[in-house]
């Protein structure tokens, strides 16, 4: 039977900071069944977008997009934070609620035309999945599709988000 992934999120209020709900995905992390039935979904989606290499943000897109990619037995291209990737990158700057951020991706990560599939634990703002579509799409990559474990909702998401097919597992309160 399937099983109720969304009873596998710890919800912590104030972290990081003061007036965050904080959605957890290690407990559902750290269960053999539940993992394995969030991974099987993921790649059910992925395959239905005909992916055909998955791209994960750091840290906790790792978590979910190497799986999914292992499932299709294709590959996975991290994006990471600045001062990781030790050869020539493309980056996007994006702004966060407070300040902004900075995210790069190895030049020769994607082929012109492949079709890719952003994979990460939670949407929040959609500030992350967008500039690593920029990225992509800079590269000459088609994005098929942008998929999550949580979307929050309550949340004011970049409009950006919407040309995409975006799937997630489930839906929770950003309160
Ligand atoms: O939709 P957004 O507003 O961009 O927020 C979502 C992003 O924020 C979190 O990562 P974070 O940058 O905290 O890094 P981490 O995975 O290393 O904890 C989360 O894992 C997403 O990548
Ligand atoms: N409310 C939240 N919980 C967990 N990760 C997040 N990343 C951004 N907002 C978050």
């Amino acid at each position: 039977m399937a099983l109720n992934l969304e009873d596998y999120i710890a919800s912590i209020r104030d972290f990081p900071t003061k007036g965050i709900l904080f959605r957890d995905v290690t407990p559902l992390v750290q269960d053999g069944q539940a993992f394995h039935e969030a991974i099987d979904r993921l790649a059910d989606f992925a395959r239905s977008v005909h992916t055909d290499v998955v791209v994960g943000p750091e840290s906790r897109g790792f978590i979910f997009g190497a799986p999914v990619a292992y499932a299709l037995g294709i590959g996975f291209v991290p994006v990471r934070k600045p001062g990781k990737l030790p050869r020539e990158t493309v980056s996007v700057k994006y702004d966060l609620e407070y300040g902004s951020n900075e995210l790069f991706m190895h030049k020769d990560s994607i082929k012109k035309g492949q079709r890719v599939l952003i994979v990460d634990d939670l949407l929040a703002t959609g500030g992350t999945a967008v500039a690593t579509a920029r990225m992509i799409e800079q590269l000459g990559g088609v994005v098929a599709g942008v998929a999550f474990v949580i979307n929050l909702t309550g949340i004011k998401q970049d409009e950006a988000l919407k040309k995409y097919d975006v799937f997630r597992l489930m839906d929770l309160s950003d309160q």
